[in-house]
């Protein structure tokens, strides 16, 4: 959708922003360019919709030479987000975010129309902050204005500098897990920009990582943090990589252990006895639907009665695709030793501490050798 070839931008003074750069962002995907200040990812993107021309190289949008194209047409096909929204504080909000279907000619209530239902996807309520002008707004709310006006238009291409840059950091991850489902939902090719690899990695379907005016590794979140391909990446990413490697790392269900299950309506006595068997001293209980009910330990059950007057409850689960991150946080909220995973009600199984730590191990072995994860296997200290 995006295609740079051997794009260089030198300034009159002689500063050369970007060297040679050539990659491509597919249709839908999203891309963050991460790096240093003045690394050279505003100049990139700001080629794209020809705010800046580059001094050699070409760039195509869906298969066209953008220096072909006039730059209005071309902008009228690609939103543009920058840091605080960029609206006009003159304006309404609903104004604001009508500004780019008024300017290709739709009718004025079609274009507000418009707006507000794009006002609603970000989440403002149209009616409360329609009528207010920017200064009326929070931080996080004008920037949210901001996605909405660059979507006002339908574009299938999103530029977005630092778009969500200048908010405190509870705010800041609000905005990601927003746009993020709103991404899901309307599926934009996107080239995000970003000095914050945190940032860069939770939003990235890829990351292109830049030195000092050219790209060092154009990869997925899981390969950058795993396996930095230089030393200048790595120390980037910085030491804790593998912390980070946590949240973009999703649990698979070939993950997870397999302790025995106990039903809370059998006889504790044939649930023990299952225990005993699979040498285990704890099994997980399930109601009788098969929905996750809590635990229960082997001696317990060994007292008699029914399962049901030994089981405790348990809260820590997390839907399968959930971020290991999401699984070690409910472990520490609830004080657990393990967390079940579950697909929609149904129970697959647990993630331990000791099988956290091995997918982990083996997520960054299989990006390494570019195999899937189910396909490493080692031996850990827990089987020991
Ligand atoms: N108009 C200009 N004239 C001369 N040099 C410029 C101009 N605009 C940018 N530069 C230089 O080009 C380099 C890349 O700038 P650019 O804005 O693309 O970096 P950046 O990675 O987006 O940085 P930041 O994160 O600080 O915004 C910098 O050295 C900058 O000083």
């Amino acid at each position: 959708m995006i295609r740079f070839e051997e794009v260089t931008k030198r300034y009159p003074d002689g500063t050369t922003a970007v060297r040679d750069l050539s990659f491509a962002v597919a249709e839908g995907e999203l891309v963050t360019l991460v790096g240093p200040s003045g690394c050279g990812k505003t100049t990139t993107m700001m080629m794209v919709n020809r705010l800046i021309e580059p001094t050699s190289g070409r760039i195509f949008v869906d298969g066209e030479d953008v220096a072909a194209v006039d730059p209005v047409r071309l902008r009228r096909r690609i939103g543009y987000v920058i840091q605080q929204g960029g609206l006009f504080p003159h304006r309404t909000v609903l104004d604001n975010t009508a500004t780019v279907p008024s300017l290709i000619g739709w009718k004025r209530a079609r274009a507000r129309a418009r707006a507000a239902e794009l006002l609603d996807l970000v989440g403002l309520d149209p009616s409360t902050y329609g009528p207010r002008y920017p200064d009326q707004l929070s931080g996080g709310q004008r920037q949210r204005v901001g996605v909405a006006r660059a979507l006002a238009a339908d574009p299938p291409v999103l530029l977005m500098d630092e778009p969500f840059g200048a908010v405190d950091p509870v705010v800041r991850e609000q905005l990601q897990d927003e746009f993020l489902r709103m991404h899901a939902a309307v599926r934009k090719t996107v080239l995000l920009v970003t000095h914050d690899i945190e940032e860069a990695v939770r939003l990235g379907d890829r990351i292109a990582v830049y030195g000092q005016g050219s790209i060092e590794q154009f990869d997925t979140p899981g390969a950058v943090l795993g396996a930095p391909a230089t030393s200048y990446v790595a120390d980037f990413v910085g030491a804790d990589r593998s912390l980070k490697r946590l949240s973009v790392t999703r649990i698979e269900p070939s993950d997870l252990a397999q302790p025995p299950v106990a039903r809370l309506d059998e006889p504790a006595a044939r649930a023990a006895d299952r225990l005993r068997a699979e040498g285990s001293r704890w099994a997980v209980v399930l109601d009788a639907v098969g929905d996750l009910h809590g635990w229960a330990g082997a001696g317990e059950l060994g007292t008699g009665g029914l399962v049901r007057d030994h089981a405790r409850r348990m809260n820590a689960w997390v839907p399968v695709g959930a971020s290991l991150k999401q699984a070690f946080g409910e472990m520490l909220q609830h004080d657990a030793g393990w967390v079940a995973v579950l697909d929609g009600a149904r129970f697959l199984g647990v993630l331990t501490p000791a099988k956290l730590h091995e997918a982990l191990r083996r997520s960054v072995d299989a990006d390494a050798r570019g195999v899937p994860r189910g396909e490493v296997r080692f031996e850990s200290v827990a089987d020991a």
